[in-house]
């Protein structure tokens, strides 16, 4: 028999990318990335060049298709298969990345009507202008105990659903009003792809607070937000919530002229990220928490009992591994931290030496700070250059270093960034692990883990685990084509289960970081500080970061 295959199609921030993967051992055999031709819509809408305020981020939903058109044939060509042997083809997707469209499935931005009303586009997961409607969420779920609020950690994100729907019913009535669905980017695209609309159960568990057994909140809760929205779940966001790997249908005539697949390939309903991630570092079963490591690192972990754990993004039946309840947490700000220090704060002649040496500005830090025993530096941080995700869940609170001398060096300092947000993962590893959801191992995948050995052992050495690294440099990607031959199934040459797609197509590397014992013995002093200091001044012990951002503030206005 023809050898079997899958695409996965992972779709970013500013770029999408297919991978087309050998479904007999999970070889990558080609991959092909199309940059959105309009980016991140930011400043100006398309066409007339409205202005847009400040926290807003949208896209334009025809860059998702054109992801489709631009990259499905490039890694078909390069691979020179038969398309025909494309068995099944998954998406995963930045999230809550949603959009409103009409009764035919249209995005209202395509109607020349609505088209200069921004509130008509894509809201991309990082438009964070549903701040306020966020906050009465969060204000009104809590007077009225609404059970779902510590499924999430105590806040619900302006990031999310049900923010940002609020946003466009406030700003934008007639749009509001002339939207058939709001969905998920994702959901769109497996709708673009198949003709069905069906919700995945990743993205309405985490994002639009919809629980297996539960549903969505009560009207009555709804109505207290807005009278208005009373009836939004059974109308605008109707439609049957379906398990991750779920065949959502088969790839239309039209479609499958313009991909060079067949029609009916199978196609998987739609994922996130970071969720598609974990399978493909072969994680399927509780006690291993996997790490997507670049600018910000989400935490996953999957458990067999819905618990409450401090400041987690959500827990939901379903969410990552079908069968498990999936855990998320996360850091909102790591890489980002490093390249902070790199791009804003080092001295010249840092920049000057990485030159000469020929090597990147973290590649030298990384080289000198290795030099240095855990304690050595004298020098200790707080980890939120961009407020705290988890466990705090606080936006307003700021980095913070002490034990600064005058002989403090700037690889000092760039050790003492890398240890912090160790110091940050382990308060979650702590948080997860001290309230029943074990953590026995950590997983890793995403930039970080292949760019920077120091800080995977430093890892290692402060969560006292082992830490196995993904082999993939495209995990999402692998993933998403994993619950494509899921989709398919076992008698097209897929996969009955993701667990078994699991296990004949990930893969980690043979070399982990294992903790060494007298690291991790000066790393627990260290991080019994590092809590001492995270507690002072995240537990409103000290408020000085909200002082000094309300006097920041009013000098500001
Ligand atoms: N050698 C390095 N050591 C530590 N951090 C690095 C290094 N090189 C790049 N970075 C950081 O990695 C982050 C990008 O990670 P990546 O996984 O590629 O991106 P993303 O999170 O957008 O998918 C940036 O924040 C950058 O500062
Ligand atoms: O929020 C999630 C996952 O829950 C991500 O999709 C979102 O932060 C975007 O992440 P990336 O920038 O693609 O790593």
């Amino acid at each position: 028999m023809a050898k079997k295959y899958a695409i996965g199609v992972d779709y970013g921030t500013e770029s999408g990318r297919a991978l087309l993967v050998d479904l007999s051992n999970g070889d990558e055999v080609a991959t092909h990335v199309t940059p959105y031709p309009h980016n991140v819509i930011d400043e100006t809408l398309p066409g007339s060049g409205r202005k847009l305020e400040p926290d807003w981020a949208l896209q334009h939903p025809a860059d998702y298709i054109e992801v489709l058109r631009r990259s499905v044939p490039a890694v078909i060509k390069e691979a020179g298969i038969d398309p025909a042997d494309v068995i099944g083809l998954g998406i995963d997707f930045t999230a809550c990345t949603m959009l409103p469209i009409d009764a035919n499935g249209a995005p209202l931005c395509f109607d020349e009507e609505l088209k200069d009303n921004p509130h008509a586009w894509v809201k991309l997961w990082k438009h964070h202008a549903a701040q306020d409607e966020a906050n009465m969420i969060n204000e009104i779920a809590a007077k009225r105990g609404e059970a779902f609020l510590p499924m999430y950690g105590g806040k619900i994100s302006s990031e999310w659903m049900i923010a940002k729907i609020w946003q466009i019913l406030n700003e934008a009535p007639d749009i509001y009003d002339r939207t058939d669905m709001f969905l998920e980017a994702t959901d769109w695209v497996i709708f673009s792809l198949t003709g069905a609309k069906l919700r995945n159960s990743c993205t309405a568990g985490y994002k639009a607070i919809w629980h297996k057994q539960k549903g969505y909140p009560s009207q009555e809760f709804f109505k207290a937000l807005d009278p208005r929205l009373e009836n939004l779940t059974t109308t605008k966001l109707r439609g049957d919530v379906v398990p991750l790997g779920t065949k959502a249908g088969g790839l239309t005539a039209e479609m499958a002229a313009i991909l060079g697949l067949k029609e009916g390939t199978a196609i998987a309903v739609g994922n996130v990220d970071a969720h598609a991630a974990v399978p493909a570092v072969g994680v399927v079963t509780p006690g291993k928490l996997v790490m997507a490591m670049g600018t910000s690192i989400c935490h996953m972990l999957l458990g067999s009992e819905e618990k409450q754990v401090e400041g987690m993004c959500g827990v939901v039946e379903d969410g990552i591994i079908p069968g498990y309840l999936g855990y998320e947490a996360g850091q909102s700000a790591v890489g980002d931290i490093f390249a902070w220090y790199v791009d804003e704060a080092v001295p010249a002649y840092v920049t000057e030496a990485a030159a000469t040496a020929g090597i990147g500005v973290h590649e030298w830090l990384e080289q000198k700070a290795a030099a240095y025993k855990p304690g050595e530096t004298g020098l200790l941080a707080l980890d939120w250059w961009n407020g705290n995700r988890s466990v705090l869940v606080d936006t307003d609170l700021t980095g913070l270093m002490v034990g600064f001398t005058l002989l403090t060096k700037p690889e000092q300092i760039y050790r003492t960034l890398l240890e912090a947000t160790a110091f940050g993962t382990r308060k979650i590893v702590d948080a997860f692990h001290g309230n029943g959801v074990e953590v026995n191992e950590l997983y890793a995948c995403g930039g970080l883990p292949q760019r920077n050995r120091l800080l995977m052992q430093i890892y290692a050495d402060v969560t006292n685990r082992e830490i196995k690294i993904a082999d993939s440099t495209q995990t999402p990607a692998l993933g998403a084509a994993m619950f494509g031959a899921v989709a398919a199934g076992a008698k097209q040459g897929g996969f009955a289960s993701i667990v078994e797609a699991a296990e004949k197509m990930a893969r980690v590397r043979d070399e982990s970081f294992k903790p060494i014992p007298e690291n991790v013995a000066v790393y627990e002093k260290l991080y019994q500080e590092y809590s001492k200091l995270h507690d002072y001044f995240g537990r409103g012990e000290n408020d000085v970061m909200k002082r000094l951002k309300a006097i920041k503030e009013a000098a500001l206005s």
